[in-house]
């Protein structure tokens, strides 16, 4: 079990990461000392429930914890202001009280929804991330909880960091391999943002990750979690660096709401997002090979990096000026400046984003 800290001062928290460790979650909570007098929710989803759910319980409960859970349908559109209230009725019902803890468990969806309830309860009660999804290595991280609004991804939420992130590596076994792909779109995103040399080895290790061997999955997410912890570290809410944790997102998340929330998984959306992110580098005077590369192991991790055709470019734009991104009447984009590196631009234009649009819609896919 390897420990990580997010170090943000009087609200700093560890990141457990290891095998088995959900059947200790009791142990965990005591560690943390969270009262056993007060209830504890767990929120979960309808595919997660089924596999993992009960160990957290059996866990809790030997530990004498109460504990009640909300599970929500699985999927995209369970992140809405609608199950959110869904769950606080579930909260009030059970009579969470303010020593509560809520718990998170599931992957990013069930994390950002239950964060949002745990920051809203009461005006904010414990919260404690159990991802088990690839993909949570990024969301369980930093604090970002928010639901959606049909209009532009995570429009509803807040910032509120959790009590104490347990990554239990051994539930991401029962993923589907659609999602671990997904997943490792957020990875290799942290090497692009940061570290030439991680990503070079998401590369080189695209197969033993695709396949979940354990030794070699558990390690990319380490490093994943450095780099989150790192950034979110020197800046918490986002008034500069924590953009860069953005890349491929501006596209990314007007390719989501675009689809209608389900189309395409937020690690395939932000995959497109990242090809045009590099796409548009190479517009401006950037060599070939850096979107050449991006593209490549995007692709060799089987996530797509085409523009899907059917998708309106007008709706695209649309959803893109509604996103948090588009700031006093600019566009805000994240480019690579090199494999490892990027920058944070607000001065790409309309015609730049509509011609990468066209370009990735397959009428010139390479540059
Ligand atoms: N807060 C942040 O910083 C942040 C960062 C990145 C992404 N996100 C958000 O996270 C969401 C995507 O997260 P996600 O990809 O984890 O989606 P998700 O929560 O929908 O999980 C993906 C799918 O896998 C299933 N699943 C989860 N764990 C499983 C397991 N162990 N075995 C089998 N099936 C399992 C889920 O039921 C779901 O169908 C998006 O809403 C995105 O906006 C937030
Ligand atoms: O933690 C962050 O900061 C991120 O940007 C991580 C992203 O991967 C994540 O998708 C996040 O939810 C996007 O945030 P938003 O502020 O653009 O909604
Ligand atoms: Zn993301």
């Amino acid at each position: 079990m390897r420990t990580l800290e997010v170090d943000l001062g009087d609200r700093s928290y560890p990141i457990y990461i290891g095998g088995d460790l959900l059947e200790q979650a009791g142990a965990y909570f005591e560690r943390h000392e969270l009262t056993k007098k007060s209830p504890v929710l767990i929120v979960t989803d309808t595919n997660v429930a089924p596999l993992h759910l009960r160990k957290v319980e059996v866990s809790l409960q030997s530990s004498g914890y109460r504990t009640v859970h909300h599970i929500v349908e699985a999927g995209e559109p369970s992140k809405s202001l609608a199950v959110f209230e869904e769950v606080m009725t579930t909260a009030i019902e059970s009579g969470l009280d303010r020593k509560s803890s809520v718990v998170a468990l599931g992957g990013g969806v069930v994390g950002d929804l239950a964060g949002f309830v745990a920051a809203s309860y009461m005006r904010g009660v414990n919260f404690i991330q159990m991802p088990t999804t690839i993909l949570a290595h990024d969301s369980s991280v930093g604090g970002k909880v928010a639901v959606n609004h049909r209009l532009a991804k995570n429009m509803i939420g807040a910032f509120y960091q959790p009590e104490m992130v347990l990554y239990d590596v051994s539930s991401l076994q029962t993923l589907p391999n659609r999602e671990v792909r997904a997943g490792l779109s957020e990875m290799v995103k942290h090497g692009l943002i940061w570290d030439q040399q991680f990503t070079d080895w998401c590369g080189d290790n695209a197969g033993k990750l695709l396949s979940l061997d354990p030794e070699t999955l558990e390690y990319g997410l380490i490093q994943g979690c450095g780099v989150k912890a790192k950034v979110v570290a020197a800046d918490e809410r986002e008034q500069g660096l924590r953009a860069i944790l953005n890349l491929g997102h501006t596209l990314g998340h007007a390719i989501e709401a675009t689809g209608g929330y389900g189309e395409y998984l937020h690690g395939e959306a932000i995959s497109i997002g990242m090809a045009a992110a590099a796409l548009i580098a190479v517009h401006r005077g950037k060599e070939a090979a850096l979107y050449e590369r991006t593209v490549e192991l995007l692709q060799g991790f089987g996530l797509p990096t085409a523009m899907p055709v059917h998708l309106d470019e007008d709706q695209l734009i649309s959803a893109m000026m509604h996103d948090k991104k588009f700031t006093e009447n600019k566009i805000v984009f994240v480019l690579p400046v090199q494999i490892g590196k990027v920058e944070i631009v607000s001065d790409v234009t309309l015609d730049e984003v509509r011609r990468v649009i066209a370009e990735l819609k397959g009428e010139r896919q390479n540059v």
